[in-house]
């Protein structure tokens, strides 16, 4: 049975952790769909891992739509939830509902995500959700502000954490299903996650999190670059890298094709 927001609701209460990961295309959805993935997050980190961007940044819409077409189709249980990148909603809670609305139409994505908390997003959260788009929201390091906070951890002074706290309750009750906890403090996040009634899935936000989301890339040793807290279960890269030797091998020996 699909996977719907009112079961990741459930699960927050019964205490069942949210497998998240993210994809970029058809053949990374379909496997994490087979292998039981909750929920797959077509992130806009696919602009660093995918697309070879320097930030999260330059990525389009229409770029955006064209992977998460492709993630859906390689879905058919995991939840589909579909980044919103840089500037396509922060203008207005009119230019949200239309891009959102887009990913939904076009690309069949199930739910959509946006960075921050402040007041204007707040709204911008509750007119989605009142216009049926469920979202998710997304506080703390919030990689699309890299040019005014780095990638450095967010929450460390008690002002900051008192306010990624109160931004956290406010999308909750804007009516988010769930939400993206990023490279906070522990303690931090466990109160976050305490407070809440919708689940938060963790990036760098240590184990008390209602579930967890790490990028792909670094999940499976292919990414140029990880942050300090993901961790690889795999080295792809090396995996690839053998195969690709094994093949310029046969090829330049004649002994492929047989
Ligand atoms: N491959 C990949 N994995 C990710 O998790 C990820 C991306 N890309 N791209 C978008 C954002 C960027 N993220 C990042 C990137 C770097 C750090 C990092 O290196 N932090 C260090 C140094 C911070 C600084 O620059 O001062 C740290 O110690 O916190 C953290 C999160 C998380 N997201
Ligand atoms: C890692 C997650 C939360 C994300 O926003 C992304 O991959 O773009
Ligand atoms: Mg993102």
């Amino acid at each position: 049975m699909p996977v719907t927001t009112q079961k990741l609701i459930q699960w927050k209460q019964a205490g069942r952790s949210i497998v998240a990961l993210t994809a970029w295309d058809y053949a990374i959805a379909r496997i994490l769909d087979e292998a039981g993935v909750d929920l797959i997050l077509v992130g806009d980190s696919l602009a660093m891992v995918a697309l070879g961007h320097a930030t999260t940044l330059p990525v389009t819409i229409d770029e955006m739509l064209h992977h998460t077409a492709a993630v859906r189709r390689g879905t058919k249980e995991a939840f589909v939830v579909a980044d919103l990148p840089f500037l396509s909603y922060q203008e207005s809670p009119a230019q949200a509902i239309h891009s959102a609305g887009r990913f939904l139409k076009e690309a069949g994505a199930q739910a959509v995500k946006l960075e921050g908390g402040y007041p204007a997003m707040v709204e911008t959260v509750s007119q989605l959700v009142l216009a049926g788009i469920p979202v998710m929201g997304h506080v703390g390091l919030t990689p699309q502000s890299v040019n005014r906070l780095g990638y450095k951890q967010q929450g460390r002074t008690r002002d900051d954490a008192q306010r990624i706290l109160q931004e956290a309750i406010a999308l909750d009750d804007a009516g988010a299903f769930a939400i993206v906890l990023e490279h906070i403090p522990t303690d931090l996040a466990a109160r976050i996650t305490e407070k809440l009634s919708i689940p938060t899935i963790g990036i760098g936000a240590g184990p008390h999190c209602n579930g967890q989301v790490l990028v792909t890339a670094d999940v499976l040793g292919l990414s140029a670059q990880k942050p300090p807290f993901a961790k690889s279960y795999a080295n792809l890269h090396g995996i690839i890298t053998q195969a690709v030797r094994d093949f310029s091998g046969e090829v330049r020996q004649h002994q492929f094709p047989e």
